[in-house]
């Protein structure tokens, strides 16, 4: 099968790269981004001796024509108008933007974007693959999570799904690393700005609250708005959600651990920590799994679920490729058995 990537010169397409190019049925048919004539190596010479591939013009005619699906790894903003040029052609596109993620008027509210037209989004299925992987498989346009949604969602699936919690009592503490803001030059993602320091930022205005809050309520439609924390970590990538629920009845830990356990048991990229065990973010960097932990409270009736990701894998490009596998009816795992780098 034949992968074009738009927006190869950004961290999203850079991971693309380094799956589809170990990918066992993917080949690498062409490269782009706003720039043209370039060799990705010279963008990128950790790619010297590996890839050498030019990018080129984005001809969404020419790309149709050549390539089995596109990555749109662009801005939000971006990928709508371009997945709007590829849809009812014949490709499949999965777009790593928030842009198909929420109904057009959402979009606008909290992206303060002009939104694609509802006729697109509407033809795309939400990619978080472990809950979607029937819907994903017959669709050509995927629209995949954001990094804080996967993390988030994955570890509040199952007692939202088992009603097991207030439907308005959910806070979501959240922190990533730097590399999640994208390569383009930022003051607050600067070395000086960010080493040794630790800050919140979007807090009760960030875009992926109502994206988060959409599927929850797919899973339970009681679910109500939560409270949700941004945070900037300085460190290259991962991310860490804690999300803080009131249980309706007691429970124990075990018991819940059991129940994550066997909800996850057909998910090979989600990794349930035993009783008393927390994940950290680089035990999973590098590579597509998501891992959670929990614990009961049992003072206050409160449980504790620490979910991470690496934010450039399971919350972007590992799942995009994932989602990529169902599409043309490959294992889900395939190309994306990576271990994580440790240390
Ligand atoms: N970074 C992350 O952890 C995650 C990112 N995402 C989403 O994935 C997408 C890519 O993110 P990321 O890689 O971090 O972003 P970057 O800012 O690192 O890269 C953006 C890429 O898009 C290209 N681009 C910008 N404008 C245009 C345009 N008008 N037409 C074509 N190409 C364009 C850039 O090309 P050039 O620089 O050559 O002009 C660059 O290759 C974003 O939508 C982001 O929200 C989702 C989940 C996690
Ligand atoms: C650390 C950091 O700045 N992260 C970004 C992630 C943005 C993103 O992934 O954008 P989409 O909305 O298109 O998914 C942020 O919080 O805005």
């Amino acid at each position: 099968m034949k992968a074009s990537i738009i927006g190869t010169t950004g961290y999203g397409g850079a991971e693309l790269l380094r799956i589809l190019k170990n990918h066992p049925e993917f080949e690498i048919s062409s490269i782009h981004s706003t720039r043209d004539n370039l060799a990705i190596s010279d963008e990128y010479p950790h790619l010297i001796g590996i890839m050498n591939n030019q990018l080129q013009k984005i001809e969404p005619e020419k790309i149709s024509e050549s390539a089995d699906i596109v990555f749109l790894a662009t801005p939000s903003g971006v990928s709508g108008e371009l997945a709007a040029q590829f849809v009812n052609k014949n490709i499949k596109i999965v777009d790593l933007s928030g842009d198909l993620r929420l109904p057009a008027s959402e979009y606008k509210q909290w992206y303060k974007k002009d939104p694609t037209s509802d006729e697109v989004i509407n033809q795309a299925v939400y990619g978080l693959t472990e809950w979607n992987r029937d819907q994903v498989k017959t669709s050509d346009l995927i629209s995949n999570p954001g990094c804080y949604p996967t993390a988030t969602l994955l570890g509040l699936a199952p007692v939202v799904i088992e009603q097991l919690i207030e439907k308005d009592q959910i806070i979501v503490d959240a922190k990533s690393g730097i590399s999640g803001a994208g390569r383009s030059l930022s003051r607050t993602s600067s070395f000086a700005e960010a080493n040794e320091n630790f800050s919140a930022y979007k807090v009760n205005q960030h875009q992926h609250t109502p994206e988060i809050e959409q599927q929850l309520k797919v899973w339970n439609k009681e679910m109500e708005a939560i409270t949700f924390t941004t945070q900037l970590l300085p460190i290259t990538r991962g991310i860490m959600a804690t999300s803080y629920v009131k249980l309706k009845e007691s429970y124990s830990t075990k018991q819940l651990v059991e129940l994550y356990e066997h909800t996850y048991q057909q998910s090979p990229f989600v990794r349930v920590r035993p009783v008393g065990n927390y994940p950290s973010v680089k035990e999973v960097a590098g590579s597509n799994y998501c891992d959670i932990g929990l614990h009961v409270d049992e003072r206050t009736g409160r449980m504790t679920i620490i979910s991470v990701i690496d934010n450039l894998m399971k919350g972007a490009a590992g799942q995009a490729v994932q989602n990529a596998n169902l599409m043309f009816g490959m294992e889900e795992t395939t190309g994306l058995e990576m271990s994580p780098l440790y240390p």
